[in-house]
């Protein structure tokens, strides 16, 4: 959008003989006539995603589209101004020869930009990461149907493989091969937003285990994915522990009372440890979050374990990567703010006593498919997740997944679109950011539409669904 505000800007700045109002319509008309073009010549489908089909760019209504369109080139555009605004910082950090390595990857960016805005078709990998030869593998295999260029192939496919591409340019440079260069966004984020922190660290301890407290918890860890940095860039409301109850009006779906049940019933029953599983979605605001939420599981019995899983490359801006993790936790134990510094002892003994477990780096996690095929690509995670009572997955990018990223009606039962991915209970906390629903009450995504028909990609509703596994 960014963009396309500085385009607007530079053009009427120098159409100096037109009013403004008219040159602003006549560049609307350039801009429209050149959007036409596009989707004419890339066989565009002005269309709404068609159901039961996976979702891609090629459907004009799409949030997919806009992400090729607008996000994706806007966010390599950030990305090239953060590497260059951050250039003496990374250079401390990766050698005075980063500045040369810098100069490399940016170049690389800027092509993989044109190759989106252009629809090109997508390049192999010529790197040595394991991972390598399965992506050429799948990229062939997209050749051969004409579905492997951006705007044709599925959207989950190729936002991935734009990640991948994004890192293979830092791999390739020796200096910055292991650099985050999502870091310094994440960093500055988590920074910003340690008073915040503090506070609601202060205003959660000692809460006692009962229902409400519970769905206290759970729904500051729903409604901190509003706060990632690729889609929803605003910062945490300061009030949002008060606010938590207004919220309810946004949350369309909300089975926090059903995961209550299932957590505190099991806490009564079981003979086992109890473990729950947290597949994290994005570093700052989230992941603190979503660590209380681990905190007040274990404080009050209701597992002896929680388990986190972490992205294995910088991903989708702003997703926990394993230093991300690391960084927090060091970020909280040198903070002069007294309580959150005890809250990152605590964690920090959590883990230490294996109550907490970062799992071994899992590359399942930056895959292009959904979680239907987990059982066959990665096994040993799926085994993993079985023996726990609850795994539960954060944000959009996650929700997108479990669907395997199809449209399906958005009444269908959550737990129908999991294309058979069931290893134990799912519970989904999603803030809706994309065109994709499952289990909603009958015309209401109509009737969201009918008023605002870009509603979806606010981030401003939410829904809490859980699934649940019933023994054999
Ligand atoms: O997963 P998250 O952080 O909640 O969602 C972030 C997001 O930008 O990533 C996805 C792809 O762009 C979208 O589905 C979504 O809008």
């Amino acid at each position: 959008m960014s963009v396309a505000i500085r385009t607007i800007e530079s053009w009427t700045s120098l159409s100096s003989n037109n009013t403004y109002e008219s040159s602003w319509t006549t560049l609307e008309t350039v801009v429209h006539n050149k959007l036409e073009d596009f989707v004419e010549k890339q066989n565009i489908l002005v269309l709404y995603p068609a159901l039961n089909e996976p979702l891609s760019a090629k459907f004009y209504h799409s949030h997919a589209y806009k992400t090729f369109r607008t996000r994706s080139p806007h966010m390599i555009h950030e990305l090239i101004h953060s590497m260059r605004e951050n250039e003496e910082w990374i250079m401390k950090r990766c050698g005075d020869y980063a500045r040369y390595d810098l100069r490399r990857v940016i170049w690389s960016l800027s092509i993989l930009r044109t190759e989106i805005l252009q629809n090109s078709p997508f390049k192999l990998f010529y790197d040595q990461e394991p991972d390598a030869k399965e992506w050429n593998v799948a990229i062939k295999r997209l050749a051969n149907r004409e579905k492997n260029q951006w705007f044709t192939s599925t959207w989950l496919f190729a936002e991935c493989y734009l990640y991948r591409r994004i890192w293979a340019a830092f791999r390739r440079a020796e200096t910055l091969r292991n650099f985050d260069y999502f870091s310094p966004i994440k960093f500055n984020t988590a920074q910003g937003l340690a008073n915040l922190m503090n506070n609601i660290v202060i205003a959660t301890r000692g809460l006692p285990l009962n229902q409400m407290n519970f769905q206290l918890m759970l729904k500051l860890s729903l409604w901190s994915n509003r706060c990632d940095l690729s889609n929803t860039a605003d910062p945490p409301n300061d009030e949002m522990l008060q606010l938590i109850d207004e919220y309810d009006k946004d949350l369309i779906i909300d089975q926090s009372m059903d995961v209550w049940h299932l957590l505190s019933e099991n806490k009564q029953t079981s003979r086992q440890p109890i473990v729950i599983d947290i597949v994290f979605d994005n570093a700052a605001f989230e992941l603190f979050s979503d660590l209380l939420l681990a905190e007040y599981i274990l404080e009050t019995g209701l597992a002896q374990k929680v388990r986190f899983h972490v992205k294995s490359i910088p991903w989708f801006v702003s997703d926990v990567t394993a230093a991300d993790f690391h960084w927090m936790l060091n970020s909280f134990l040198r903070n002069n703010l007294v309580e959150l510094s005890a809250f990152g002892h605590k964690m920090r003994s959590l883990l230490r006593n294996q109550r907490l477990e970062l799992c071994s780096i899992n590359d399942f996690w930056t895959k292009p498919t959904g979680f239907s095929s987990m059982r066959q690509l990665s096994p040993c995670l799926y085994v993993e997740l079985s023996f726990s009572t609850l795994v539960i997955f954060k944000g959009d990018l996650n929700y997108r997944k479990l669907l395997d990223d199809i449209n399906r009606s958005s009444t269908t039962p959550f737990r129908d679109c999991f294309g058979g991915f069931i290893p134990t209970s799912i519970c989904a906390l999603r803030v809706i950011k994309s065109d994709i629903y499952s289990g909603m009450p009958l015309c209401t995504v109509d009737w969201l539409t009918e008023d605002d028909p870009h509603w979806m990609m606010r981030g401003e509703k939410a829904v809490i669904q859980l699934a649940v596994k019933t023994s054999p």
